[in-house]
């Protein structure tokens, strides 16, 4: 019989991708199991995913050698509550991808300073393509960081930071991170359409270029400042775009739409700790 090394708790869209990202990377859906409240969202997880779904999130919970807590952060206090005495008895490696929830809060909710390390995953680990933050409470041992920093290696690239506030960063930043990526291509591509191109078309050349830039500046060794400026051919086409981004400050905006999520974090952290 397999033993099951992860469960997760909570089969949202954070954990439906972590999972995928698994077993593309080799695990065996026998390995994982998901517990969630809804039987629809079970039945998708099985039949996508092929890992046994729970209604309850006791059931077996005893073999899961790492436990990692993918619910909603308002729903963390009455989750953590419920698995608390089982985590005291059997000490499974506890993992939270939950944005604005401190290792603190998750340990008072859990009813003891157990080894919790927080990660902040993207759904892009789908793909096993994430950028992932990792942070550990002093009560995890050399094991628990590498276990932690193992499985979430199978997902993506895996970066830890010294300072647990800085996970809030990471939050704002690969956290949510795709969205923007994601609303930047649905803008260019309806820009596309609106200047003439066949829906298809607009769609394929703007997501090709999207998966072009990244690539490119993954792989150079210049900056993406540098690769920019190759495109801006002086007095051409992207230097009268580039002005149109730089009147309406679109770097000011940038670093303000990051600065809300980070500060969104931060504020979630401050109630959720207030909190009972
Ligand atoms: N989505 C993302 O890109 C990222 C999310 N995260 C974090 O991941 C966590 C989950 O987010 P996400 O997957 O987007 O949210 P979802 O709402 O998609 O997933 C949460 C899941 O938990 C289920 N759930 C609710 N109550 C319980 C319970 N008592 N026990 C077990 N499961 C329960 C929900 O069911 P139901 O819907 O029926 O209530 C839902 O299926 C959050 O804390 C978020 O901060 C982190 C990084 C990125
Ligand atoms: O929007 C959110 O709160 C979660 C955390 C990072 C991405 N999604």
């Amino acid at each position: 019989m397999t033993t099951v090394k992860i469960r997760f708790i909570g089969g949202g869209n954070m954990a439906a991708s972590l999972i995928a990202g698994l077993i593309a990377d080799g695990y065996t859906p026998a390995e994982i199991q998901v517990s969630d409240p809804d039987p629809e969202r079970r039945q998708v997880l099985q039949a996508a995913l092929g890992v046994r779904a729970l209604a309850s999130n006791l059931e077996g919970l005893a073999e899961a050698g790492t436990l990692v807590l993918c619910v909603k952060p308002q729903m963390a206090a009455m989750v953590c509550a419920e698995l608390g005495p089982m985590v005291s008895e059997h000490c499974p490696l506890v993992v939270s991808v939950m944005a604005g929830v401190t290792e603190r809060t998750i340990q008072r909710w859990l009813g003891g300073p157990v080894p919790v390390v927080r990660a902040m995953p993207n759904t892009p680990a789908m793909l096993q393509t994430g950028a992932i933050g990792l942070h550990a409470s002093p009560e995890v041992d050399a094991e628990g960081r590498n276990r932690a920093e193992t499985i979430l290696r199978a997902v993506g690239l895996v970066r830890w930071v010294e300072d647990e506030a800085a996970i809030d960063a990471v939050t704002a930043i690969s956290g949510s991170g795709p969205a923007y990526f994601f609303l930047l291509m649905e803008t260019l591509e309806q820009a596309a359409i609106e200047l003439g191109l066949e829906a298809e078309t607009a769609r394929l050349l703007t997501l090709q270029t999207a998966l072009g830039a990244a690539k490119m500046a993954m792989e150079s060794t210049d900056p993406p400042a540098r690769l920019r400026e190759r495109v801006t051919s002086p007095g051409g086409t992207t230097e009268r775009a580039l002005a149109v981004f730089a009147e309406a400050n679109l770097r000011g905006l940038v670093e303000r739409a990051a600065r809300a999520a980070r500060d969104r974090a931060v504020e979630l952290s401050r109630i959720l700790s207030e909190s009972a």
